[in-house]
């Protein structure tokens, strides 16, 4: 008997209904996460990435299947578990301060105000940002503002942190300083980490595995473990002959995911 898993997904289902119109996006997807593991999700261009997060999230609702989070089932939005969006620019609130902004959540969970204060310092110390507690989102690039948003998930303490595409809206070497900010949270807080993008390369180079979806109705393709040596290193990581190779499996999976192939008896 395994440990409760951190997340686990089985035999998910999301059709969209309305205007008339169905839309099957997600048939049927199983897979579970133990805890501290960090998952990217790659999948062809409308294969259910987001809705899957979103059903994950609690902020949609499921046609078939179960989400637990450690152990629990998902009903709505569960106050173990923090999201970071592409858009950072929506999801930051321009009126308030970073520290504002980072502390929100904090109040909701009911902290006291040194508890928030110790916190917000710390996690906005871990992503760079100490110095710009004061200023408002709209002074921040976009990179800033995004670890903003990485600082307010860091420092509600969730158990499972989702990312959609968080970094799809920024710039190549802002990327992958992000992408080296994430695996270092992961490593020091032990976080669960579900991470969604479209970037094979991405993927590749942070998770421990890579579960490739099909194209819609989705399913899970292939779960890929990604043996790479875990610390890795934009320069050596990428240029590592496993990496090609683990970049070019992802890459044919997600060819034949885009031609209609499915696994066998979905
Ligand atoms: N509110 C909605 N109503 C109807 N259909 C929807 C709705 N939201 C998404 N869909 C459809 O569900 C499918 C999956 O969409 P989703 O956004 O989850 O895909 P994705 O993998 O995240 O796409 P991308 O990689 O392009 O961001 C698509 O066919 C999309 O058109």
């Amino acid at each position: 008997m395994t440990a409760t898993a951190a997340l686990e997904v089985a035999g998910l289902a999301k059709t969209y209904t309305g205007h008339g119109a169905e839309v099957e996006a997600v048939r049927d997807l199983t897979f579970r996460l133990d805890k501290g593991e960090l998952v990217c999700i790659v999948g062809p261009s409308g294969a259910g990435k987001t809705t899957l997060l979103r059903c994950v999230a609690g902020l949609l609702e499921t046609t078939g299947g179960r989400i637990h989070l450690d152990g629990t089932p998902v009903t709505g939005p569960p106050a173990g578990m923090a999201v970071v969006f592409q858009e950072y620019g929506r999801s930051l609130f321009p009126w308030l301060t970073v520290r504002r902004n980072v502390e929100l959540p904090l109040k909701q969970k009911g902290l006291s105000r040194a508890d928030r204060a110790a916190k917000v310092d710390a996690a906005l110390e871990s992503v760079g940002l100490r110095d710009s507690a004061d200023a408002h989102p709209w002074q921040l690039s976009g990179g800033m503002q995004q670890r903003v948003a990485i600082a307010r998930a860091v420092a509600y303490e969730p158990s499972v942190l989702l990312m959609d595409e968080p970094f799809a809206a920024v710039d190549a070497q802002t990327r992958a300083d992000l992408e080296d900010l994430v695996r270092r949270l992961w490593r020091r807080l032990g976080v669960t980490v579900l991470f969604v993008t479209h970037d094979i390369d991405e993927a590749v180079y942070l998770g421990e595995r890579v579960l490739v979806l099909s194209n819609r109705p989705t399913v899970v393709l292939e779960d890929v473990r990604i043996d790479l040596p875990d610390d890795r290193d934009q320069l050596a990581t990428r240029s590592a002959p496993r990496f090609a190779e683990l970049r070019s499996h992802v890459y044919g999976l997600i060819q034949l995911a885009k031609q209609g192939h499915r696994p066998d008896a979905a």
